[in-house]
């Protein structure tokens, strides 16, 4: 059951059962010192009422059993230990690495339908709930409940009315808990809300720092990050605040039982049918006994509101994956488009398109802005699966193959290079792992990197900074042309962009692209029309269809969108030039 309930593995399920297990007996030899001090208190109480002397080596046992039991809790207490963190951190270090894989492998449509703040702060904060709860609610949680019932059942045996009045606040206590339940998982939900709401405040604030300075708006968009914080410190003192009053409660009425035991103790003593030593017992178990259920009742609340967690995490777990082949070799690369039609949510994007992109030839796609050319180069990496339709190279359908498996034939280069705070070296490895220095700085020089690595301090050492800020675009650019040239796939994706580059950076990166495109099935999304005039095929875009397709001269010849677009960029850089 738990291993369903908590989504354990197998050695996490084994693990927590043992936990419980030892945390019931922790629980239980806790009650041994209790027993013994009761047979003690008998042992000197009873000779005064008869005129004894005391039995001193009796007494002495019970020292000696007092230590024992002591020493056998420790022991039972550093198993529960043990084997409670043990579970937990295993546990939760198991889902962390699920959870890595599983996001591996969701689709593009999964993250478009998140909001990414949201997913990190979920992921994040659901993986260290659910080793909290491994750690410090879940073991607890039950063996106390073990230990209280298996101590009930001893004490009915021993005297069921006393035992009855002990328990009888009980289901009382319960009842609040259960009705607090409700608000609880109200207040939680608007609490994780105000969380997310400043996680995404302080993402955009930080993100937005350099507009937000350069339009002198921090003053108003501080504002709005104070509200949130503000929002979410009011939600945080509601939930605990609300909480608080419900587990208090139960406590009260749960301990007012103690008060029940002394008057039934009292009326059974007067009316003869209890001695006052079982009283006593009863007395000192009693006070004894509460404290395990109370952290039932503190920890009940805790264990609602993680189970959420937990809810969250298997709705992740079920999200369909992308999955496919990974034994496909493919002889050919040629890239059959056959009647495709895909849309975001409801928005159509690519509608009814097919075409043949040539093995080893240089395809274009050009056209107006939003006519679907960078959805179009993501649908044939399989970064989305197509709505209706089939892509397939080499004759065999994209959607049946593993897309890390696709990706090993691909290399992508995007407008929107993501470095990372390592070298320059490190960077370009990205690229192909096992590369040696020798083969990464080649691929460098193709990419015409060696002239910025020669002006940096460190050479190939120099740390870049955070998603490379000591780089121009253009530099950029040209470490991600490398990665690409490093890994040598024979399919290249190409987002060109060096509409916004200088004419020096210009000049850099067409050789590096020349480079690159040499002998490869390659897609280039062309901003800068002049680029593409050597291209093999032009596929002109608009509004998720072709429109029109051929060489330069043939689409120049048609004077359609293609030549208009042409004719616009000429008038656009003839002025600007
Ligand atoms: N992740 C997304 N979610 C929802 N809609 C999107 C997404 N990406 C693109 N779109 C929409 O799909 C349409 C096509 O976008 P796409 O980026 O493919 O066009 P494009 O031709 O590459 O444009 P550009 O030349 O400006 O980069 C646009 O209307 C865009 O708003």
């Amino acid at each position: 059951m738990f291993k369903r309930l908590l989504m354990l593995s197998d050695a996490g399920s084994k693990n927590l059962r043992q936990a419980i297990i030892a945390c019931t007996i922790s629980n239980l030899t806790l009650m041994l010192p209790f027993i013994i001090l009761l047979q003690v208190i008998v042992s000197l109480i009873t000779p005064l009422t008869n005129h004894l002397a005391v039995n001193k080596s009796y007494l002495w046992l019970m020292v000696g059993l007092g230590i024992l039991s002591s020493l056998l809790f420790l022991l039972c207490y550093q198993r529960e230990y043990k084997k409670t963190y043990a579970s937990a951190f295993g546990q939760a270090a198991n889902t962390r690495i699920e959870v890595a894989e599983k996001i591996r492998k969701l689709p593009l449509s999964f993250f478009n339908r998140k909001d990414l703040s949201e997913l990190t702060t979920n992921i994040m904060g659901d993986c260290a709930t659910i080793e909290n709860m491994l750690s410090h609610v879940v073991p607890q949680l039950i063996g106390y409940s073990c230990s209280s019932v298996i101590t009930c059942v001893l004490l009915a045996f021993y005297d069921w009315r006393m035992a009855s009045a002990i328990f009888c606040t009980l289901p009382i206590a319960f009842l609040i808990v259960i009705i607090g339940k409700g608000f609880e998982k109200k207040l939680g939900e608007k609490q994780l809300q105000s969380k997310l709401a400043v996680s995404n405040e302080v993402q955009e604030y930080l993100d937005g720092i350099k507009i937000i300075k350069g339009f002198g708006i921090s003053g108003e968009k501080f504002k709005t990050l104070d509200r949130a914080l503000k929002n979410m410190m009011w939600a945080a003192i509601k939930f605990e605040g609300i909480s608080g009053i419900f587990v208090t409660l139960s406590t009260m009425v749960l301990k007012v039982g103690l008060g029940v035991v002394v008057l039934v103790g009292v009326k059974l003593i007067v009316i003869g049918s209890l001695d006052p030593i079982t009283f006593l017992a009863f007395i000192v178990i009693g006070s004894r006994i509460y404290s395990p259920l109370i952290s039932v009742l503190t920890l009940l609340p805790e264990l609602f509101y993680m189970l959420t967690s937990i809810e969250r995490m298997k709705s992740l777990q079920t999200e369909s994956t992308m999955e496919g082949r990974n034994d496909v070799l493919f002889k050919d690369f040629s890239i059959n488009i056959d009647h495709i039609n895909f849309s975001y949510k409801q928005k159509s994007v690519i509608n009814d398109l097919s075409c043949v992109i040539p093995s080893n030839k240089m395809t274009a796609l050009v056209g107006p802005s939003g006519s679907g050319k960078s959805t179009l180069l993501q649908l044939i990496a399989r970064f989305w699966d197509v709505d209706k339709g089939m892509i397939t190279i080499d004759g065999n359908d994209i959607k049946t193959i593993d897309p890390e498996t696709l990706m090993l034939s691909m290399s992508f280069v995007f407008q929107n290079v993501i470095l990372f705070d390592d070298t320059i070296l490190n960077n370009i490895r990205i690229g192909r792992h096992d590369a040696s220095d020798e083969e990464v700085k080649l691929a460098a020089k193709k990419a015409r990197c060696d002239e910025l690595i020669a002006r940096l301090p460190h050479g190939w050492d120099t740390l870049i900074g955070e998603n490379g800020s000591k780089l121009s675009g253009g530099e950029r650019q040209r470490i991600s042309i490398a990665r690409a040239l490093l890994k040598n796939a024979p399919i290249v994706l190409l987002d060109e962009a060096t509409a916004s580059l200088d004419p020096e950076n210009e000049v850099y990166i067409q050789q590096a692209i020349s480079e690159l495109v040499k002998d490869r099935t390659v897609i280039v999304i062309a901003h800068r029309l002049k680029t593409i005039i050597t291209a093999d095929q032009i596929i002109v875009l608009d509004k998720g269809s072709i429109v029109e397709q051929g060489s330069y001269q043939q689409l120049i010849d048609n004077n359609g969108l293609f030549t208009r677009l042409y004719s616009l960029q000429k008038q656009q850089f003839s002025i600007s030039n």
